[in-house]
C-alpha cells in the first residue's frame, strides 16, 4: 500500500483551503486528523478518496478505489431509505463485485461473521432508519468490513455513539489495522485519539503538522493519562513536536 502527500494544494470553489501538505501514510497504522471546525479535514479527505482535484501537488495512492472505503458523519447520511442492515453490510460487495450479480453463500456467510462481530446479529433485518446512533454506526463499520478495504477513511465515527459502541469500534478499527488496513480518521475526543491513533496530523491555518498522540497528552496535561477525556483543541501547531 502506498499512499503519499506530496507537496498537496486544495481549494474549495476557488478558495485555497490547505497548502503545502506533505507526509506518507504506512500500511495497517491509524493516522488521526485533527483540527479545528474548518480547517480543511474534509477537504483533504476528499482529495485522499479521488474526489477532488489537487491545485498543485499530488496524491500518490495506489489502492484501487473500490478498496477505499469512506465512512462519513453521520449527519450527512440519509438512513430513510427502506434497507435492512444486512442489505446494508451486502453492499460492501458491489465495489469489486458490482450491484448486478447478485449475492451467492459466501456472501451470506460473510455478512453474518461481520454482523456477529460487531455484536448486531440480532439487527440484520431491521430497517436502517429504525436504529439508534451507535447501531447505525457499527452497520455501517460492518460495511467496510463487507468491503475488504486496504484504506478506511472515517470522519468522527464516536460522534452520538453509545460507550459500548465505542468500545466495539475501537476494537474492530484495531483489528483491521493489525491486518494491514490503512486508516484514517477525523476525531476531535484526546481519550479517542490517545486510545486508536499511532500518529496524527494536526490541520490549522492552512498547513499541516504531523506529531504524535503522546505529544498531544502532554500539551494538555504533562502527559498524565487522568482525566483526558477532553477536546483535543485548541493547539499551537508552532509548538507541537514532530
Ligand atoms: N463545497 C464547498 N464549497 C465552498 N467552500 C467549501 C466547500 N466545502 C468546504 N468549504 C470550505 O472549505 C474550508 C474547509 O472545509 P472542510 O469541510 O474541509 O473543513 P473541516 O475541517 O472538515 O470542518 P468540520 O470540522 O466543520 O467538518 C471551510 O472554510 C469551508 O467553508
Amino acid at each position: 500500500m502506498r499512499l503519499r502527500l506530496e507537496d498537496l494544494h486544495l481549494a474549495q470553489s476557488g478558495r485555497t483551503v490547505l497548502e503545502h501538505i506533505e507526509g506518507s501514510f504506512e500500511a495497517g497504522t491509524i493516522t488521526a486528523l485533527v483540527g479545528a471546525n474548518g480547517a480543511g479535514k474534509s477537504t483533504l479527505i476528499q482529495a485522499i478518496m479521488g474526489e477532488l482535484k489537487p491545485i498543485a501537488g499530488k496524491v500518490e495512492c495506489d489502492v484501487p478505489k473500490e478498496r477505499r472505503a469512506w465512512l462519513p458523519q453521520q449527519l450527512a447520511l440519509d438512513l430513510t431509505f427502506p434497507m435492512s442492515v444486512e442489505e446494508l453490510i451486502m453492499t460492501g460487495t458491489w465495489p469489486s463485485h458490482g450491484a448486478l450479480l447478485g449475492y451467492c453463500g459466501p456472501h451470506y456467510r460473510k455478512a453474518r461473521e461481520v454482523m456477529a462481530r460487531l455484536g448486531i446479529s440480532h439487527l440484520a433485518h431491521r430497517p436502517l432508519g429504525e436504529l439508534s446512533g451507535g447501531q447505525r454506526q457499527r452497520a455501517l463499520l460492518g460495511r467496510t468490513l463487507m468491503q475488504e478495504a486496504e484504506l478506511l477513511l472515517l470522519d468522527e465515527p464516536f460522534a452520538n455513539v453509545d460507550i459500548e459502541t465505542v468500545e466495539v469500534l475501537t476494537e474492530v478499527l484495531r483489528d483491521m489495522a493489525a491486518k494491514g488496513t490503512t486508516i484514517i480518521v477525523v476525531l476531535h475526543d484526546l481519550e479517542q485519539l490517545t486510545r486508536l491513533a499511532d500518529c496524527v496530523l494536526v490541520l490549522a491555518g492552512g498547513h499541516g503538522q504531523w506529531t504524535t498522540p503522546q505529544a498531544i497528552l502532554e500539551r494538555h496535561h504533562g502527559g498524565a493519562p487522568r482525566h483526558h477525556h477532553a477536546p483535543i483543541l485548541p493547539l499551537d501547531l508552532q509548538n507541537l513536536p514532530s
